[in-house]
């Protein structure tokens, strides 16, 4: 990779693209950029429908509803086998240019045309092979909160037997899809649990406090966005207490939020609170492609809106290795390689 650099000096966007980083949090279809939408033949009007984001961002009253729509038109591209082969490994491909060193890609398995639900694993699970980036890359199948107790039964009995044999990569279970919509299986996740998956949940999207407490209880490895714990952001004393003791590493999705008007702006986004006590977080994408964001776009929002050093964002990123669901070989590797990485950019901090 080229840098510009100016004596000792690295800017922003520069040193936030070069730092090594860790992704936890990543939608495959939601991850589909444009260019791969076009590669998988998307056609020009449903692409304009992403661009139409830019207008509900200026909106004061939109609505989560209209960003989930947008996952229908990347759906509708990843409907054959070899679509969902060739749209992860150009995810896979561009975090990997985004100098992201591991990524943990989440997927709906969706049973389609002469697709199964199987299938759909296997040909995410060829992409992740295939895959020449110079990157570490795992597999959290998700499942879609709308869906009954039946689908959702029959797609943890798949993902279990999935599992069974690719247990390098395949490595967690999701509970993901709009949140206004369907609820928390805490049945399902112990099942999944018992079968040796790790479990992150979205959790908190929306004020939702009975759910957040269900969640919480059951303590999953990871939670995702955690908007609304803090009693600032429209959650109860009592879950925010619960949360500070149980202390789950939250996923933050800055952006997402942003858009979705989940959060008023970046400086006001909840990881403030996470920050101020000292609790554990990570920095991710969630929709890179329907968002429009990256993973270093992501660290600058954080650094331009919290006044960080360099130096906090590399902590960070360090701190968030513990939070994967890598190997315990995998996981010194990644520390190994974050550490080499400063000791050789000391100069730019
Ligand atoms: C905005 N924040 C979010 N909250 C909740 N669920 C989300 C999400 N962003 C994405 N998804 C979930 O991921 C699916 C798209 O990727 P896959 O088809 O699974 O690869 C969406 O349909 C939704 O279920
Ligand atoms: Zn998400």
């Amino acid at each position: 990779m080229i840098f510009t650099l100016l004596g000792t000096k690295m800017s922003e966007d520069i040193f936030c693209r070069s730092l090594p980083k860790i992704e936890l949090h990543a939608h495959l279809n939601g991850s589909l950029s444009e260019k791969t939408l076009r590669k998988l033949g998307c056609l020009d009007e449903s692409i304009l429908e992403y661009h139409k984001l830019l207008n509900i961002i200026n909106k004061t009253d939109r609505t989560l509803d209209e960003c989930f729509e947008l996952f229908k038109i990347a759906q509708t591209a990843t409907s054959s086998k070899n679509s969902v082969y060739l749209a992860t490994q150009s995810v896979i491909e561009e975090f990997a240019q985004d100098n992201v060193i591991y990524l943990e890609l989440r997927t709906t398995p969706r049973a389609e045309n002469d697709m199964t639900k199987q299938e759909y694993i296997e040909s995410v699970l060829k992409g992740i092979k295939d895959s020449k980036s110079d990157i570490i890359v795992k597999l959290i199948l998700s499942i879609d909160r709308r869906h009954d107790k039946v689908c959702s039964e029959d797609s943890l009995d798949v993902i279990v037997k999935m599992r069974e044999e690719y247990p390098g990569i395949i490595k967690g279970i999701d509970l993901s899809g709009n949140p206004y919509v369907g609820g928390f299986d805490e049945c399902l996740f112990s099942k999944a649990r018992e079968h040796g998956l790790r479990t992150t949940i979205h959790c908190a999207e929306i004020p939702n406090d009975n759910e957040v407490q269900q969640i919480l209880n059951f303590h999953p490895e990871r939670i995702g966005h955690a908007t609304s714990i803090h009693p600032d952001f429209g959650g109860s004393k009592e879950n925010w207490q619960l949360y500070c003791k149980a202390k789950i590493p939250a996923e933050f999705c800055l952006t997402s939020n942003v858009v979705c008007g989940t959060s008023k702006c970046y400086a006001e986004h909840h990881i403030q609170q996470w920050m101020k006590n000292d609790l554990p977080f990570s920095i991710n994408t969630d929709d890179k492609g329907v968002f429009c964001t990256s993973l270093s776009k992501e660290y600058e929002h954080v650094l331009n809106n919290f006044d960080l050093s360099k130096a906090d964002l590399w902590n960070i990123t360090y701190n968030a290795i513990d939070h994967c669901f890598a190997s315990t070989e995998e996981i010194i590797l990644l520390k190994k390689k974050m550490a080499e990485w400063k000791e050789t950019h000391a100069q730019y901090f």
